[in-house]
């Protein structure tokens, strides 16, 4: 039997936000997230991600804030920031590295999975923060949802199939990620997520999470309507990140 990922990344989460946060950064101005998704064209929110546990190393030495810097200069609507320290070496502090080095929205991505623990992503600073639907049961998705809001936090809430869709709906989410890979399994299926996305209601946004792999099958995806991404590994194995995303967003499709 191998390891259950998922529930060693939620207990990681219980155990760091277990207690209030010590240090706080709530000076830094609000973006919207859900805005700079909205504008018209391909958007794409790009990962600072140092390793993951399908991939090992993604990128050593890791400079959290000139990596943000270049995938602005790239054409990136947002940020995405894995903080989870033990199993993806991440960091909550970067958030604030990169809300100063760039003026993008930042989501942080780590294993919230309390209403309290949200407190956390308040004080590294985040825009909005990922609620991952899955571990999240029954009511506790709209709770996390409404806690969200009342904070001035944006939910991105996750899912990765039907039902997940149906609950985070039911659950009151605008800003929609369908996770191509099974996060407890690592499978990817970028077309069935694809088609999730294609198929939420408008009023909804929706973003394809995980599994791009090169510019041509982004182009694929992109001609066959999907329009917003959130892209990590790619980007993140290229010696030169800034043109790497340049490409994927002057591709013809
Ligand atoms: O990436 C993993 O191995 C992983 C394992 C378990 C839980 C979450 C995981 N990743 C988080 C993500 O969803 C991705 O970092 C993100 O969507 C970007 O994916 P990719 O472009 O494939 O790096």
């Amino acid at each position: 039997m191998g390891k259950n990922w998922l529930e060693l990344l939620v207990a990681s989460g219980t155990a760091r936000f277990a207690e209030p946060p010590k240090a706080s950064n709530p000076e830094f101005p609000r973006r919207s997230l859900l805005q700079a998704l909205s504008e018209e064209g391909v958007r794409i929110i790009a990962e600072v991600k140092r390793q993951s546990p399908s991939a090992g190393v993604l990128r050593e030495p890791m400079d959290p804030a000139g990596l943000a810097r270049a995938y602005q200069r790239g054409g990136a609507a947002a940020i995405s920031v894995v903080t989870e320290p033990r199993y993806f070496g991440g960091d909550s502090r970067w958030v604030a590295e990169v809300k100063q080095a760039t003026s993008l929205p930042v989501l942080q991505k780590d294993f919230f999975s309390r209403p309290e623990h949200l407190a956390h992503g308040l004080a590294s600073g985040a825009d909005a923060v990922l609620l991952i639907a899955r571990v999240l049961p029954g009511s506790l998705l709209s709770e996390m949802v409404a806690c969200c809001r009342e904070l001035g936090l944006e939910p991105l809430v996750e899912t990765h199939n039907e039902e997940d869709v149906q609950r985070a709906l039911d659950a009151g989410a605008t800003l929609l990620g369908v996770n191509s890979r099974d996060l407890a399994t690592f499978t990817v299926q970028v077309e069935a997520a694809a088609a999730l996305v294609r198929g939420l209601p408008s009023g909804v946004v929706g973003v394809l999470e995980s599994g791009v792999k090169d510019p041509g099958q982004f182009s694929q995806l992109v001609a066959q309507g999907v329009r917003r991404f959130l892209i990590g590994e790619y980007l993140l194995r290229q010696e030169e990140p800034e043109r790497a995303l340049k490409g994927l967003l002057e591709a013809r499709w």
